[in-house]
């Protein structure tokens, strides 16, 4: 896909859309020119009226480049939203801007000052989410929390996930699980590396797919108790890369929804949807069945409040079932809070992970000091337990601050979710004094360009240079907890994700072992710096290409 244009014009080329899209189509050139004019106005007038006795009421509308008729911005936006956006703000609006896109109001932050507005200031303004027929079709309704908009089903879904599933106990108590992950990846790369003694060629190992897998299993341990074993595991992540660019906001259906109401695109959009809700109704189906199987002769023989249930027991079906009552949950609402865990768990961390890697293996000295630090701090023998690989486990990293610094590098540079998720204006704002932000505008937070501007980064900013995280650093105080509106790679606010805690433990023994026991190579003939960078957009960032590297055991 070239840019977004193109993408809608591959839709408009569909085979059974493109006869049936004509009449619609003309339809709408001639309603489009009409109404234009009329609508512009309506606007303005609509602005003065809700600001009668408001002294922001002559506020102008954050700046927007040129527009193209009908297109408005869409031809503006490459393949790569997050960059185009970027380019757009540096010559149109550094603090916000407002585009078109179709006939979607956009707003676009892109300062810390604009987030911090956005995020907290008027966080009870911008807490909603747009609508949007995939995210009805494939999240039940939405039923979810990650897509659902603002209002009392969101807030009871956020407190069910806030206070039973997410805490830092329920993320402490998967420790085990996250060990024994780790250390069956341990094996499994050792193995590859000690194949390749007696002259063998070096063992490429598939980076992305390793990770990929750790992060599934451990979001399988946590959702039902055990891993998804190879086949479920498989599906379940192929699930999530279909998934994710439908759910990254940017849908010829949602750039035009009165083309969408003339019925043919959103049959052919509805019918996608559905496709995949299907597949992910035959997974997250069977993974609540069997569990409720366990848990209802248990439940029945004697009730069981959440608080009593055994640590074996506390994964999350489990969980759900036994508050189901409590929160009037539906089997709907119970698999879009399961999507969502899937969702946010598996795929983030992962890339997290995989950029992590790249950015050590195309700066040794980093390596190199990483390394040093966790070799160094390793009591590895006295934790081995029978059968187990030798790792380093949680507690063997408290004081590893150079760890903790490389992984916040990475998420500053590498920002997984570059747009956040998409917010919405829920009524009419004013910000900073400055702009005028009308009601259901969506709102994109490039996270991203935030992370990597000169002005709030130094000159350094698009280097990655762990060390500004260190005590004495030029970011030694920031965090991204959502209190520092330069770095938010989870945002901040009350849309803030709720999976900080359960990410971060998972990435830290993930890394600290993955360089601890070995050295890491390109292939041969291949040089660190040819790592091909080419992305796919989606909720979740994707590289296009495998992460093929040689491991060798550290002596
Ligand atoms: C490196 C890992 C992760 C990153 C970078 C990340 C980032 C994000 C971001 C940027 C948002 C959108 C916030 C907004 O719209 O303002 C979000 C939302 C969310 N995340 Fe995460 N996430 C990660 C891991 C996880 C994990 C492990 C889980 C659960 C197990 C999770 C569950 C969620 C949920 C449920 C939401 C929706 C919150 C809401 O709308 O109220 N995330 N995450």
């Amino acid at each position: 896909m070239a840019n977004l244009l193109l993408q809608f014009m591959r839709e408009l080329m569909a085979p059974r859309a493109w006869f049936l899209l004509l009449p619609p189509l003309f339809l709408l050139l001639v309603r489009y020119s009409v109404s234009r004019k009329q609508q512009r106005a309506r606007k303005r007038q609509q602005l003065d009226d809700e600001d009668e006795d408001d002294d922001d009421h002559h506020l102008p509308l954050p700046p927007s480049p040129p527009a193209l008729p009908l297109f408005g911005h869409l031809h503006l936006i490459g393949s790569l939203p997050h960059v185009s956006l970027r380019s757009l703000a540096t010559k149109h609006g550094p603090d916000l801007m407002l585009l078109r896109l179709g006939a979607m109001p956009v707003l676009v932050v892109s300062s810390p000052r604009a987030a911090e507005a956005v995020l907290r200031t008027h966080d009870h303004v911008f807490a909603s989410r747009p609508h949007s027929l995939v995210t009805e079709v494939v999240l039940y309704g939405p039923s979810d929390i990650g897509f659902a908009p603002y209002g009392d089903h969101w807030r009871k879904a956020r407190k069910l996930v806030t206070t039973h599933l997410l805490t830092v106990r329920r993320v402490q108590s998967f420790r085990h699980a996250r060990e024994e992950e780790v250390s069956t990846v341990m094996a499994e790369i050792a193995e590859a590396a000690a194949a390749a003694g007696g002259g063998a060629a070096p063992p490429v190992v598939d980076v992305g797919e390793l990770l990929g897998s750790f992060t599934n299993d451990l979001a399988c341990r946590a959702v039902m108790g055990k891993s998804s074993g190879r086949i479920r595991s498989k599906l379940l992540r192929q699930l999530i890369v279909d998934t994710s660019p439908l759910l990254g906001g940017f849908n010829v259906e949602e750039f035009f929804p009165f083309l969408a109401r003339f019925g043919v695109l959103s049959k052919v959009v509805r019918a996608k949807s559905e496709r995949l809700r299907k597949r992910w109704d035959e997974l997250l189906d069977g993974l609540i069945d069997d569990r409720e199987s366990m848990y209802e002769p248990m439940a029945a023989a004697a009730p069981v409040s959440e608080s009593e249930l055994k640590d074996e027991d506390q994964d999350f079906i489990h969980i759900l079932l036994s508050v189901r009552d409590e929160y009037g949950l539906s089997r709907e609402s119970m698999k879009a809070i399961l999507l969502d865990v899937f969702f946010g768990g598996i795929d983030t961390a992962a890339s997290l992970l995989e950029y992590t890697m790249i950015e050590l293996i195309q700066r040794p000295h980093v390596m190199k000091k990483l390394q040093a630090e966790v070799r160094r701090s390793s009591l590895p023998h006295q934790h081995q337990q029978q059968g187990q690989e030798d790792i380093l486990r949680e507690a063997d990293l408290t004081n590893m601050a150079y760890l903790r610094a490389v992984i916040k590098e990475s998420l500053r540079l590498r920002a997984v979710a570059p747009l956040l998720a998409p917010h919405l204006s829920m009524a009419r704002c004013t910000i900073d004094g400055l702009a005028a932000v009308p009601a259901g505008v969506r709102v994109l937070i490039n996270a991203w360009a935030i992370a990597r501007d000169a002005r709030f980064w130094g000159q350094d900013a698009e280097e990655f240079v762990p060390e500004r995280f260190l005590d004495g650093g030029s970011a030694a105080d920031v965090g991204f907890r959502g209190t520092d509106f330069q770095f938010l790679p989870f945002s901040a606010g009350r849309r803030q994700c709720p999976g900080i805690n359960f990410a971060m433990a998972a990435v830290e023994v993930m890394l600290a072992n993955l360089v601890r026991r070995f050295d890491w190579e390109m292939p041969a003939g291949k040089a660190a710096r040819d790592i091909d960078m080419s992305e796919v957009f989606g909720l979740v960032l994707h590289r296009k290409e495998k992460l093929l590297l040689v491991p060798k055991l550290c002596a």
